[in-house]
């Protein structure tokens, strides 16, 4: 449960740290970034989750989501942890979107990723308890967000979790990843054909199956290039509106997929979650 603290910097009365350590999910060492508002000093804080999109590491959004201001003022602790298990002794392909990288927060049961893609289990079990070891998190008071990839392993983790987070949103989700390129693509590689495994790990398939969450937060860039082949916030809205789910989605004019989208609404989001985690 020991970490190494990589990287220390003082940011808005707080402190932007990243960690390492050792995972018994997914075998390898694992990074993650960790923001201690100011208030973490006196005591224990809530915390949000942030899971992050294809391509990423814990950095992307450390370094470009503009998170630490609202957070440090609404007294959250941010975790980033990465998008996949890394190294040489790890299973990859050469596209961007399966392997390294890339690992949808599914555990694998497929040759070869099941050796080291447990992104499932890795958020939800072993990262918690790490961060608890280590770090003064309140884990009465969590709250899960993501984007795209990790919006909808935000989305699929709360979901199937309701009494373990208090507050959810999502920029950009994928929220139906059984209907849509990406994951029809991952999901054969990493949990097999079989479309009726898929659907504990597809947000729109867990509603229709009865999972239940009160209220969810999305933001969606109308100029996201992404928007009508991977994403389609509809399929999610619908289900929602048919689940009596509250959803706020809020369509973006302008926005496209990127960080500056990200970074543009982020204070909301974290003003969401502060709002549902306050004592
Ligand atoms: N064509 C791009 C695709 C990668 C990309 O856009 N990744 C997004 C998340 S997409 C869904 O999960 C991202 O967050 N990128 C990192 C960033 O800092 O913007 C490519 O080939 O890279």
């Amino acid at each position: 449960m020991t970490v190494s603290i990589l990287s220390r910097f003082a940011a808005h009365g707080g402190r932007q740290l990243v960690a390492r350590h050792t995972s018994r999910a997914t075998g390898t060492e694992m990074t993650f970034a960790i923001f201690l508002p100011p208030q973490a000093d006196s005591g224990p804080c809530p915390v949000v989750w942030y899971l992050s999109g294809l391509t990423c590491t814990h950095a992307n959004v450390m370094e470009k989501g503009e998170y630490r201001k609202a957070a440090a003022e609404a007294g959250l602790i941010v975790v980033c942890p990465d998008t996949s298990p890394r190294g040489e002794g790890v299973a990859d392909d050469e596209a961007y979107d399966l392997g390294q990288g890339a690992g949808f927060y599914v555990d694998a049961t497929q040759k070869p990723w099941a050796t080291h893609f447990r992104m499932k289990t890795y958020i939800e079990v072993e990262l918690p308890e790490v961060v608890a070891a280590n770090f003064p998190v309140d884990l009465d008071r969590q709250g899960i967000f993501g984007h795209s990839m990790g919006g909808h392993g935000a989305l699929t983790i709360a979901l199937r979790n309701p009494s373990r987070f208090r507050s959810l949103s999502a920029f950009a989700p994928i929220v139906a990843p059984s209907q849509v390129p990406w994951g029809q693509k991952a999901f054969p590689a990493y949990i097999g054909p079989d479309p009726a495994k898929w659907r504990r790990h597809d947000a729109v398939a867990l509603i229709e199956d009865g999972a239940r969450f009160p209220e969810i937060l999305v933001d969606q860039g109308e100029a996201d290039t992404f928007l009508a082949d991977q994403l389609k916030p509809e399929l999610l809205a619908r289900a929602c509106s048919d689940a009596g789910i509250g959803l706020t989605l809020r369509m973006q004019p302008g926005y496209d997929h990127s960080y500056y989208f990200i970074s543009t609404f982020m204070p909301d989001h974290i003003a969401w979650h502060a709002r549902r985690l306050a004592a």
